[in-house]
């Protein structure tokens, strides 16, 4: 019988935790058992959810309890609970219990059956690699800055300077919706215009990841319009969304772009020690599996930082072994050239290196900016110190007489 496996961390008094575990697998299943009829019980069997394990740690007090302790809690769920889709699920295993204090729920372990309801990422890190024609190093990516207020024209040209600079995407910021100084449709058109400019130039392809937004009802549709327009690659705020419309889109095949999951908003319910969803699980497992071919989050050294642990397994979450094609880890806030080393050497080459200020900021420009992070890959891969690469490369010497 197919079942869905859910890892849940309380705390509680030592010795606790079996009740507690016992009666979570109820309430969110078949509720009280106890008084039921035997016959009942018979025929209830199948939906009834079951304690897989509960694993006392006592040497892990509560911080501010002192009698209390963490406990790591699984419970297995019958999938002839709930319709094989994200909203149903999330209701199943963390509805009612989310409200129910400090219980935070660590990860679901779809098993196979389950997980062929879940399209995973459409392109995938092959998929996104064979548009580019990249292979072998770490994609560089960049971010509009400062677009909120300006026209096309100084879109067209902050474009043009980024992918001058050698970036393979470049992305939207999160915060840039439907405007009426730049349009949705006219920042695509505007976009593949100063590309393919660029390209012709340079012979450097760089991606746009326009923002897909607005409200929920007429996103396929935009999307779809995206996809007649020309356009690379959709930014997707999927957590203000939630993780259903993000597969609707990875589903639709009139839409067929590549989707990139910006992590805006999960800090809400992802960031707290005791309540949520760990991280890993809601932007690595489940935006995977929702079909997102990129996932962005917070790298454990910049501005908005994500403890190391956390984003490593978030990365791993990203690309582990699975029936569904890998999405592209990319740890991102504060990333500047010097950070590079430690990011392909956490997150490897198949990861995105991400940077909005750390572009702009450089002296030289967007293009000084995205040259600089170029020339740290490249020293990277070639084993090279950044101290000694920039003394063959100003645009990197630059950068790290600015940021280190
Ligand atoms: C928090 S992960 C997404 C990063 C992001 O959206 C962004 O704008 C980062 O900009 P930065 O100037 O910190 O590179
Ligand atoms: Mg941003």
């Amino acid at each position: 019988m197919s079942n869905l496996i859910a890892t849940y961390q309380l705390y509680g008094k030592p010795g606790s935790f079996g009740k507690k575990a016992e009666g979570i697998a109820l309430g969110l299943t078949i509720g009280s058992w106890t008084d039921l009829p035997l016959l009942e019980q018979q025929q209830l069997q199948q939906h009834k959810g079951n304690v897989v394990s509960v694993t006392e740690f006592e040497d892990s007090p509560h911080p501010l309890k002192p009698d209390e302790i963490k406990a790591v809690v699984k419970i297995s769920y019958p999938s002839a609970n709930f319709s094989a889709d994200m909203p149903a699920i999330l209701t199943t295993v963390f509805g009612k219990l989310s409200l129910d204090g400090e219980v935070k729920l660590l990860d679901l372990d779809f098993d196979e059956a389950l997980l062929a309801h879940f399209p995973g990422p459409r392109f995938g890190i092959d998929g996104i690699r064979a548009l580019l024609g990249v292979t072998g190093r770490p994609l560089v990516m960049s971010i509009f800055k400062g677009v909120i207020g300006r026209d096309l024209d100084f879109l067209a040209a902050q474009l043009r300077q980024q992918a001058l600079g050698g970036v393979d995407l470049v992305k939207d910021d999160e915060i840039l919706f439907d405007n009426p100084l730049t349009p949705f449709e006219q920042r695509i058109t505007t976009g593949k215009n100063v590309l393919q400019q660029a390209f012709e130039e340079t012979g450097h392809r760089t991606l746009y990841a326009v923002n897909l937004s607005g409200r929920t009802s007429g996103l396929r549709d935009k999307a779809k319009k995206a996809r007649e327009l020309g356009a690379d690659a959709l930014l997707f705020n999927v957590h203000a969304y939630g993780l259903d419309v993000l597969q609707e889109l990875a589903e639709d095949t009139e839409v067929g772009l590549p989707l990139m999951a910006h992590p805006a908003f999960s800090g809400a319910f992802t960031s707290s020690s005791f309540y949520g969803l760990a991280t890993p699980l809601a932007l690595g497992k489940l935006v995977r599996y929702a079909g997102a071919d990129f996932s962005l989050f917070p790298s454990p050294y910049g501005s908005v930082a994500l403890e190391k642990a956390q984003a490593l397994a978030l990365g791993e979450e990203l690309v582990k072994e699975s029936p569904l094609k890998r999405s592209f880890p990319v740890p991102s806030a504060g990333i500047h050239p010097g950070l590079v080393p430690l990011l392909i050497n956490d997150f490897g080459i198949d990861s995105i290196i991400n940077a909005g200020g750390g572009v702009h900021g450089h002296p030289d420009g967007a293009a000084g900016g995205g040259r600089a992070f170029r020339q740290a890959v490249d020293a990277v891969l070639s084993k090279t110190t950044l101290t000694d690469a920039s003394e063959q490369h100003e645009e990197l010497k630059t950068a790290l007489e600015i940021w280190g």
